[in-house]
């Protein structure tokens, strides 16, 4: 190592092995590294532990070679994929961690909206995307989303995931797969409740979240749009609203 000191990575937990719950890398065993903080604010977020700045407190800096040595011991130093969520991963300096990483031959996807494009994509092996609908009361900036493509330039295998709560959302993942045709769409029914971020414990909907799965299933097979995969979150159904898995 030079004696530059490397940028510090706001981080909210490290955990794992567990399996990849969502879209394209389901069941995939993996470790989480989760980072802390996000530009957006989604009225569902099911990670608010890592968004609101209220529970910054619990937000550790670490440097890429502290992450790589909490990723080493949990995978036991045998190579697996790593995945990158939060919060919003795209605002932290991630792309060290992912070059220390890929030396042991390990790989990474990264979680994000959109709102926020790094070089460092560009050495990702997974890039998802996850615009969000109309019901997280957010806007999408197409432009930025754009951006991310355009880091991510032919390098990773990338993904479109949109979580789904109502006809406006299922409208909008319409629209956004139509404008990106070559990107698999991933369909996620919405979590209506999402643990509050003081209690990983809270009771899941599970009835509830299967119901909106099934009129999921039908709105995708009775519009013929048989490109989209509908998929739940795999980890909710096993552990429910648990924090760390
Ligand atoms: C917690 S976010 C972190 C990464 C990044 N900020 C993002 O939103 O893509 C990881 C994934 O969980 C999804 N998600 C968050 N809250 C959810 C909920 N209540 N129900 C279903 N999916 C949810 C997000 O849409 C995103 O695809
Ligand atoms: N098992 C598991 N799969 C996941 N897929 C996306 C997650 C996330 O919170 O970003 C997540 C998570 O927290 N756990
Ligand atoms: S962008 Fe992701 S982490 Fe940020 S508030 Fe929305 S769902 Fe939560
Ligand atoms: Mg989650």
């Amino acid at each position: 190592m030079s004696g530059v000191r490397e940028a510090q990575i706001r981080v909210s937990e490290i955990f794992g092995p567990t399996i990849q719950g969502e879209g394209i890398l389901i069941g995939l065993p993996t470790v989480f590294v989760r980072t802390g903080g996000c530009d957006y604010r989604c009225s569902w977020c099911d990670t608010l532990h890592a968004v609101d700045s209220a529970y910054r407190d619990q937000w550790r800096p670490m440097s890429a070679d502290e992450i790589w040595q909490d990723v080493a011991r949990l995978s036991g130093n045998k190579p697996l994929t790593v995945s990158l969520s939060g919060g919003n991963p795209a605002i932290q300096p991630l792309g060290p961690l992912i070059e220390r990483g890929h030396r042991e031959g390990y790989r990474f996807a990264l979680e994000t909206q959109g709102s926020v494009a790094k070089d460092w994509f560009a050495d990702l092996d997974v890039l998802v995307l996850s615009p969000k609908p109309p019901s997280s009361g957010m806007e999408t900036d197409w432009d930025a989303f754009d951006a991310c493509l355009a880091m991510a330039a032919e390098r990773p295998q990338i993904a479109l995931k949109v979580v789904v709560f109502d006809d406006r959302d299922y409208a909008y993942a319409r629209a956004a797969a139509a404008g990106y045709p070559d990107l698999p769409v991933y369909l996620q029914p919405g979590n209506h409740t999402p643990p509050p971020p003081d209690d990983d414990d809270a009771r899941v909907d599970i009835d509830g979240v299967m119901d909106r799965m099934l009129w999921l299933v039908d709105k995708v097979t009775e519009d013929r749009w048989f490109e989209a995969r509908v998929l739940p979150q795999l980890h909710v159904l096993l552990w429910g609203n648990k924090r760390g898995v």
